[in-house]
């Protein structure tokens, strides 16, 4: 199996077919939505809060909102009286449970329910995706983490109808240090090898560094992309704001660090300063410009032509031109 990763990976061009990277579409149907970018800011503490959801949802964008210290129902009863979708995060355990059974008895509902645990391939997600489509059979179930086809698989048979891959190559991730596992170092080939089997939307989470970093996940089989460290550090992110030698800086750390756990158990994630990066609409336009380009490139007008274009994998063994998956 080649082994890369976005920083070892180049994209290579075909013949334009655009007069203008403004004829390039890079919106994307996930869900039985349109949404304007197949990027979606990671669910997290310091990445989102419930007035960037607001935001995203109003002007066309996903978003995921996180779980954490949240009254899920309370927030999407919010989301409902805007006139927003619904789209929350769940994990495993009794009180998610009791979530989605609100959510069904008293009439609200979620369009999108991510059921988010660090190892996703587990039984303890396909009973809670059995649980919601049993109580709320139209909303659209993305399920994970996994990091391998035989995850993909399980998951998408116990009736996700997206599955989100990543294990471990997030920027405040420390559980390949931790535990010796991952798809940290390799995440887009690991992608790659998952997005072989899927027969549904995959959800490419972790390791976005850059913005061109997007385009090569759809290229490798991406549905959506979670973003979290390009997403945090915005005038408007949640993070507090530290000063360090006159520079602005906010925090970002990881769900399973002890700064959101709020106790060091079981602690898998770390806090770290993002520069202050203005404002996010701002980064949104420039990935949509980004994007465009990207698919002009590749010598077409959608987001689906990115899947067509060959790459080269610079340096290491695997190096070599590559003709199509
Ligand atoms: N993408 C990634 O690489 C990772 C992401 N995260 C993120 O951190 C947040 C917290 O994750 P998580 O701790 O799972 O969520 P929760 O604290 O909600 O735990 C979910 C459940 O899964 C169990 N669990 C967690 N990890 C494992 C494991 N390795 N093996 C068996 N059972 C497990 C927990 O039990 P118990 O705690 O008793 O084991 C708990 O019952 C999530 O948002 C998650 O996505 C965390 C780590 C890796
Ligand atoms: N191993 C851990 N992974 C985490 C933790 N908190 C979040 N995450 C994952 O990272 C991505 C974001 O990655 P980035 O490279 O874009 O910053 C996020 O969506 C989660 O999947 C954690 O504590 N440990």
């Amino acid at each position: 199996m080649e082994i890369f990763d976005y920083d070892n990976i180049l994209l290579l061009p075909r013949k334009c077919r655009v007069e203008s990277r403004s004829e390039c579409d890079p919106s994307v149907e996930f869900g039985g939505r349109r949404f304007k970018l197949p990027v979606v800011p990671a669910n997290m503490k310091t990445v989102l809060d419930e007035r960037i959801s607001e935001y995203l949802a109003a002007n066309g964008y996903f978003y995921v909102m996180h779980r954490f210290d949240l009254d899920n129902v309370a927030y999407a009863k919010s989301m409902r009286d805007k006139g927003l979708f619904v789209s929350i995060s769940s994990g495993v355990k009794a009180a998610d449970y009791a979530v989605i059974d609100r959510l069904a008895a008293e009439g609200v509902g979620a369009d999108y329910i991510t059921i988010d645990i660090a190892h996703g391939h587990a039984e303890s997600v396909r009973k809670m995706i059995e649980h919601i489509k049993h109580k709320l059979p139209q909303a659209f179930v993305i399920a994970g983490n996994v990091g391998t086809p035989e995850g993909v698989i399980d998951l998408e048979n116990w009736g996700a109808d997206a599955t989100k891959v990543g294990i471990g190559p997030g920027k405040v991730c420390i559980t390949r240090l931790k535990t010796g596992f991952g798809t940290g170092g390799w995440q887009l080939s690991a992608l790659k090898w998952c997005a072989r089997v899927a027969t549904k939307p995959i959800i490419a989470d972790g390791g976005i560094r850059h913005h061109g970093d997007i385009a090569k996940s759809v290229r490798f089989g991406a549905a959506m992309v979670m973003i979290g460290s390009l997403f945090a550090g915005h005038e408007e992110s949640p993070g507090t704001t530290v000063e360090v030698d006159g520079k602005l800086y906010k925090e970002y750390y990881g769900s399973a660090s002890d700064f959101n756990k709020g106790e060091y158990k079981h602690v898998e994630g770390k806090r770290i300063l993002e520069p202050i990066k203005g404002r996010l609409a701002d980064t949104l336009r420039e990935m949509r410009e980004d994007l465009q380009s990207s698919i002009s490139y590749a010598g077409g007008r959608t987001l689906a032509d990115l899947r067509k274009v060959n790459y080269v994998i610079l340096g290491g063994e695997n190096a070599g031109e590559h003709l199509f998956m």
